[in-house]
């Protein structure tokens, strides 16, 4: 077994069992009803396998969830043609200290280098970040796309795919907030000018996957994540009900999706987001899509006031999405001294 720069392993609490437990896996869901004149009965039990998926895993798999298999297909082999690339035309596409978007091989999570290369692309353009993490600096970076020359069909696949995820993602935040008895479009606005985030990784072999992740323990900051995973595998999510480590098994034409921190705050911990990280494999390489919906960076995050009341007070100080978000950029940018921001930093 070759060595592996020390950056990347973990400490022996957090580093990977080979031996995969088999288990009952997350729910796999069945969106059919959504898109076929099915009756109330049908909807109805749909939205509640959501809110018990939402409940008792954070996490679930969706079938028949109307995205073609072509858009899917397309993406996958323009990420595979990217990533073949030589390292010196990625880094034409680096993401840097003032644009975080692009191509990227050395992030960081909870200070612990993980073993993958990344492409990073926003979803709605022009978007903008606060440009410090600094409440009182109103300065705001403009997040600009960067496409490799010689590659045009990655800027289109990405595209064509990133507007199939946005309408997935609409179908499914009406299905939590109708799970959470609000409206179904309750979400709508807050996502009108939504700041989402579409990502490429590719987790190369490694000579030692037992020291190493692919991405380190974390739970998701955004809102939402729908995941398009090859047939490799390698994503783990913590079992709520007793912390074990559970493989997701790669199902063909599937989404993986999973509530984040946001619907954490906002649903004032009725459904929570949970940890999740990536095993790499000595052999072979595995490629993944992650679309994470995110609000407007403008955005203050609090509990929504329908969910409160005597029983279940606020939990929550309110925090805007924006400078959350360009805290974690500059953490995830390199390594630091100091735990990165979570949201359990404003739990009353
Ligand atoms: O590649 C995966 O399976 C998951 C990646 C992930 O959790 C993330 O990028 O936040
Ligand atoms: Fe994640």
């Amino acid at each position: 077994m070759g060595e592996v720069d020390p950056a990347y392993i973990q400490a022996p609490e957090h580093q990977p069992k080979l031996i995969v437990t088999e288990a009952e896996g997350i729910p796999l869901i069945d969106l059919s009803p959504l898109n076929s004149c099915d009756t109330e009965a049908e909807f109805s039990s749909l939205v509640a396998e959501i809110g018990d998926a939402c409940k008792n895993w954070g996490f679930f798999q969706v079938i028949n969830h109307g995205v073609p298999l072509k858009c899917r297909e397309k993406i996958e082999l323009a990420a595979r043609k990217f990533f073949g690339l030589s390292k010196g035309e990625k880094k034409k596409v680096g993401r840097n200290e003032v644009n975080p978007l692009g191509y990227y091989d050395t992030e960081h999570t909870k200070n612990v280098r993980d073993w993958k290369e990344v492409f990073d692309l926003t979803v709605k353009k022009p978007t903008s970040i606060p440009s410090s993490h600094q409440s009182d600096d109103k300065e705001l970076n403009q997040l600009m796309n960067q496409w490799p020359e010689d590659l045009p069909e990655l800027k289109e696949a990405s595209e064509e795919y990133a507007e199939e995820m946005v309408k997935l993602a609409y179908k499914l935040l009406e299905l939590i907030a109708l799970s959470l008895g609000l409206p179904k479009t309750r979400f709508n606005g807050i996502f009108k000018d939504h700041a989402s985030f579409l990502r490429l990784n590719r987790y190369p072999p490694c000579p030692a996957p037992h020291l190493v992740l692919g991405v380190g323990r974390h739970k998701d900051p955004i809102a939402l994540t729908i995941l398009g995973q090859d047939e490799v595998g390698g994503l783990e999510v913590k079992r709520k009900t007793d912390g074990e480590w559970i493989l997701v098994k790669p199902t063909p034409n599937a989404y993986i999706i999973n509530v984040g921190d946001l619907i954490q705050v906002w649903s004032n911990d009725e459904y929570e987001s949970v940890e999740h990280r990536v095993m790499v494999n000595s052999e072979k390489e595995r490629f993944s899509i992650p679309f994470f919906l995110n609000p407007a960076n403008s955005t203050w995050v609090e509990p929504l006031e329908e969910l409160i009341n005597k029983q279940n007070p606020v939990k929550y100080k309110p925090y805007s999405w924006g400078e959350f978000l360009a805290k974690r950029a500059r953490s995830n940018f390199g390594k630091l001294d100091i735990e990165n921001i979570q949201i359990s930093h404003f739990r009353i």
